[in-house]
């Protein structure tokens, strides 16, 4: 049975905080594989900023020639109702590549407490009740504290399992985005590649740096 973690993200684009968060569960947790699970375009509570291709191509170039990082495409073909994680997960476990094997949710501590605040996420309880977690340290929250202030979480503690190293925060695709926006070029922020080819395209306002 293989161990496979699952990481969720709009990848717009992708950054080394993924990276590098993919590469601390991969060691700290022993996963076989990790699969990067891009959100489509029709996500209804998150604005993409440039197309699924192009952010399917970055997250290609970014694990190029790293054999336990790959793609996981469900989310892209997924009507918009039916894109939630507890239904996402639940279409995996089906799936003949993943059946019978060992799956977790990866998440940073940020959407540990999007899901405590009961706000953002659907099917909570059975979202807990049916999935494993590996939930990674970020923004100084207090993970722990979380889980002991929520019902729901704990009664499901034991489907958490945790990372205490913290990835640079700085690092967000929001931050990056931002950048380009106000004609900076946030160069190493993400793979060469994944720079050079969203200067090729001219995505997120990018705009050429003066010699
Ligand atoms: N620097 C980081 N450290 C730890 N986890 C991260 C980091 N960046 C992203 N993640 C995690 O990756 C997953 C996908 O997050 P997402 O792509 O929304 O992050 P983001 O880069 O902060 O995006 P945005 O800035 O657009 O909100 C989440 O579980 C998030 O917690
Ligand atoms: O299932 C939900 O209701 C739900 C609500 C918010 C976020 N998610 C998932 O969490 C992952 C990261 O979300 P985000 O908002 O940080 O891009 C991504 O896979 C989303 O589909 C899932």
């Amino acid at each position: 049975m293989a161990k496979y973690g699952f990481l969720g993200s709009a990848f717009d684009p992708i950054t080394t905080g993924h990276l590098n968060t993919i590469q601390e569960m991969l060691e700290r947790k022993g996963f076989d594989k990790i699969f990067l699970m891009p959100s489509n375009n029709h996500r209804k509570d998150k604005d993409m900023h440039v197309s699924d291709e192009h952010r399917v191509n970055m997250i290609k170039l970014a694990i190029e020639g790293h054999s336990k990082f790959e793609i996981e495409d469900i989310e892209l073909h997924q009507s918009p109702w039916n894109i939630q994680t507890y239904n996402t997960m639940r279409k995996l476990r089906e799936m003949e590549k993943y059946k019978g094997h060992d799956l977790y949710f990866l998440m940073g501590a940020d959407l540990l407490r999007d899901i405590a605040s009961g706000e953002k996420w659907s099917h909570k309880e059975d979202l807990l009740k049916e999935n494993k977690f590996v939930v990674i340290r970020r923004e100084n929250i207090d993970m722990h504290e979380i889980i002991a202030k929520d019902k729901l979480l704990r009664k499901y503690e034991e489907h958490f399992d945790f990372i205490y190293w913290q990835v640079d925060n700085n690092i967000s695709s929001s931050y990056i985005r931002d950048e380009f926006e106000i004609g900076h070029h946030p160069k190493f922020y993400m793979p060469e590649k994944v720079y050079k080819y969203i200067e090729e395209h001219q995505l997120y306002g990018f705009v050429p740096e003066k010699d």
